[in-house]
Order: C-alpha cells, then structure tokens, then sequence
C-alpha cells in the first residue's frame, strides 16, 4: 500500500529510486527508471487536471461575474408591472395623438432630459438604465430621483438582456424606443474597448432583436454621434459626407450602429433614425466631458489639461446644448414613421433617416475654458499638451439643413449661455451655492 503510495505521490518524484538502482543490475535499473518515468508522467497528468480544474473554475466565476454585473437587476412581478403600465400611460388630452416611450439609458445625461421633456407633454415614458460605473453612479441615481418625481419609472437593467426586453414589449405596447444607452466617450476606449462592444454593438442587437419581433413593431430614434465623421476635413459635416475614416473605438461602433440599424430596417420593416449628436453639454451633464471636469478642476484649484492640435492650432467643437439636442429628438419621435414589419416579417419598404443635430458654430477649447473661468470667476491653470493620438479628432462643425426641413430643428443656445446655465446647476448640485464643499 505504502509502494504504491509512493508510486503514484512520490515526494521528489525519481530522484530516491534512482539513487537505489545504482545498486541493482541494468534490467532492474532499467525497470526502475521506467516506474519513475511512469510515476513522473501520473504526476504530470495530475498536474494537467488540477490547472484545467482550477481554469474552469476561474472562467466560471468570471462568467458568474459578468452576467451579475450586467442582469444583477431584480425585475418582474406584479407590482413591477404595474410600475411600468402607469409609467408608460399617455396622459395627453388626446391620448390617441400621444407616444408610449422606451427609453434606453434613462439615467443618463441626454436620456434623464428627454424623458423628462416627453414626460412633461403627457407622452408615457418608462426608462432602462443599467447604472453602470463608468462615471460616478450616484448622480445617475440622482437623475433617477429627479424622473421618479415625475413620474417617470427607471428599470435597472441591461439591453443585452433579452428576456427583460422581451418581457417589456410584452407588459406595454410601446409606439416608440428611444435608445440613448451607451458606452460613450472618445478616449476611454483606449482602455476598455470591451466595453464598446457590449453595449454599442452587442447591446444594440440586442434591443434590435426586441424590437423586430414586437407586437406592434415600435419606431426607433437612437444616438448616433458626430464622431461618425472622423477625419473628414469637408466643412461643415453633412450627412452625405464619409464616414469610413473613424479615428476612434467609439465612432467605430457608432459607424457599425448606423449600418447594423439599417440591416434590420432593411430585413425587418423597422422605422428608424439615427442621430448625430455633436458634443452635448448642460446642466446634469457627464463628469467625464471636458466642460465638466474643467469645472470640477477650476473650482478645486487644481490644473486642467488643454489638449491643442498639430502645428499649435486649437481644438474646436461644435458644442451643443441639451435643451437644442432635446428638441431635436422629440421632432425625431414625432415625425418617425410606423415600422412595417409585423412577427418579425416585414410588410413594406420603412423609414431609415439620418440627421446631425449640432449646433452650427464651433468653439475652441481654449474659448471654453475661459467662459468657465468667467462665469466661475476663478482662472484655470492650464496645461497645454499636444493631443494625444487616442482618438481626438481636431474639429467639429454640423450642418443641420436637413434636420431644420425635416424635424423643425433650430439650435437657439450659444456656448455662453449655456454654460452660464451649467455652472449655475453645478454649483448648486455639489454644494457651493450654499456656501459647500468641492466634490
Ligand atoms: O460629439 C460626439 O459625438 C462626442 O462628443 C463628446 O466627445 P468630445 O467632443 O471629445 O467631448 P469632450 O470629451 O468634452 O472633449 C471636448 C474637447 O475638449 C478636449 N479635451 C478633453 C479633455 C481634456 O482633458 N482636455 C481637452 O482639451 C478634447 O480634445 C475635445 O477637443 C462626447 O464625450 C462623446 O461621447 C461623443 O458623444
């Protein structure tokens, strides 16, 4: 028993064994050498199984992560539905003329004010948020207070999850989804591209899916992004002008959205209109957006980082207000036509539409910076470093003709006035109105 003990868990496998043989004749030696060999070979079949046990185990819990970190959310029942039914009701006079209104990335900066908007006109609104951490949770938890007291109903929730959304289209027949969630941002995609793809590629299948096979089929209005253009040097931006020059993740998967929502408009007769929105910024807005971190930063005295392009000339955006971008995408709903298709066939050629909704005159970071130290009344200190080649693109400028004739669509903010409407929400939402503290 103690033999083959040894034989199968020899403590320093062959080295003992060998030391013995040198007492015994070839064949013994020979036969020992061939035991040890043996056992060497148990052990390192041993070893083989225990690694592929512990790696299984490993992609496991990863895969137990993963899919808690995205479906962790409780969802279902019956006072949940009836959360949702009283959420989407259309409370318009004329109800017939009202929208019954997904929206995807409720919690989110441009998601929190359309659904607001659609919400104050009597449209039923119910919202999807996934809360993710890519900028701090808590003020979209907040936004999530600010729709709660209007009655609007935030799901926490993931459009990669199928079986949510197809309990959603089964709970309320929604007219419209406007799909706002997203993992946005130009330069974050150096260090999590993953994250693009989960939700701008992956996610919006998706909802897609969902919505192919919903009864009724609903229209969609989604965020596409300026970003689309890339190196285009063609001023300003037209919506025929190429977008297969993208210089970042991001407008990569904002580029394959457009053409992945044309495939099922195409296939499925579903009604859809992409948005390009250029550089939103107002008040709830994103953390992660240079108007807003060059806020933060001001405020706390410490440097921001102003990025300039090659040859020393300045970086310009189109900067575009929230309350613009808002109008921009109701007219988008309001003019979007039915989907056609009907259990998941399409019946007639739908809708596929396109718009930038910009601003129409770009501002230099350098002039941002200083309407924030103006209304701040504090000067930034700057550090002024060469773009990084990480995904920066040297200018934004839109023509919205097409969105003026089509949606009514008509910027009536500049840069100045709104970010004097910014800072005021700021410094009122962390605190330094009544005399508070920097967060
Ligand atoms: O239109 C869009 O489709 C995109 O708009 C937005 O991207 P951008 O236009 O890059 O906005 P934003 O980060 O505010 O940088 C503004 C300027 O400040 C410069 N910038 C930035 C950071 C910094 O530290 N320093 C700096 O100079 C920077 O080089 C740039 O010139 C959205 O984030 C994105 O999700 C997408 O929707």
């Amino acid at each position: 028993m103690r033999i083959l003990e040894e034989e199968l868990f020899p403590t320093t496998p062959g080295k003992g064994k060998m030391e013995r043989g040198a007492h015994h004749n070839h064949h013994a030696m020979s036969r020992q050498f061939n035991r040890c060999f043996a056992s060497t070979g148990t052990m390192f079949l041993w070893a083989l199984f225990l690694i592929a046990l512990t790696a299984s185990y490993l992609s496991f819990q990863s895969f137990v992560d993963t899919s808690s970190k995205y479906f962790t959310a409780s969802w279902g029942g019956l006072h949940w539905e009836r959360q949702i039914r009283s959420s989407a009701q259309i409370r318009r006079p004329d109800a017939s003329a009202g929208l019954s209104v997904l929206v995807t990335g409720a919690a989110g900066f441009v998601g929190t004010h359309v659904s607001l908007a659609l919400k104050k006109r009597g449209d039923g609104v119910v919202g999807l948020d996934n809360f993710n951490s890519y900028y701090d949770p808590s003020l979209k938890k907040a936004r999530k207070s600010l729709l709660a007291s209007h009655g609007v109903f935030v799901i926490e929730g993931d459009i990669n999850d199928a079986r949510l959304l197809a309990k959603l289209f089964d709970v309320v027949p929604f007219t419209h989804v406007m799909h706002l969630a997203a993992q946005a941002g130009v330069r974050y995609a150096i260090e999590n591209p993953a994250s693009y793809v989960h939700s701008n590629i992956a996610g919006l299948v998706t909802l897609l899916e969902a919505c192919k096979s919903a009864d009724p089929q609903p229209a969609i209005v989604w965020a596409s992004s300026s970003s689309v253009y890339g190196l285009n040097d063609r001023v300003p931006f037209s919506e025929s002008d190429r977008t297969d020059q993208p210089a970042s993740l991001y407008a990569a998967t904002k580029k394959a959205g457009e053409e992945i929502t044309h495939t099922y408009n195409h296939i499925y007769g579903l009604s859809i209109t992409g948005l390009r929105f250029f550089t939103v910024y107002g008040p709830w807005g994103r953390p992660d957006m240079a108007y807003f971190s060059f806020t933060r930063n001001i405020l706390q005295g410490k440097p921001i980082t102003v990025y300039r392009g090659k040859n020393r000339v300045d970086l310009a955006r189109d900067f575009t207000y929230i309350d613009d971008i808002v109008k921009g995408c109701l007219g988008s709903l309001d003019t979007a036509r039915k989907s056609t298709g009907t259990g998941g066939k399409k019946r007639a050629p739908a809708q596929y539409r396109i718009f930038n909704l910009g601003n129409t005159s770009p501002v230099t970071v350098p002039t941002l910076v200083s309407i924030l130290e103006k209304h701040l009344k504090m000067k930034a200190k700057k550090n002024v470093v060469e773009m990084p080649g990480n995904g920066d693109v040297p200018f934004t400028h839109a023509n919205i003709s097409y969105a003026r004739t089509e949606l009514g669509y008509k910027p009536t903010t500049n840069l100045e006035a709104g970010l004097k409407k910014f800072v005021k929400w700021y410094l009122s939402y962390y605190g330094y109105a009544r005399g508070g503290k920097n967060l």
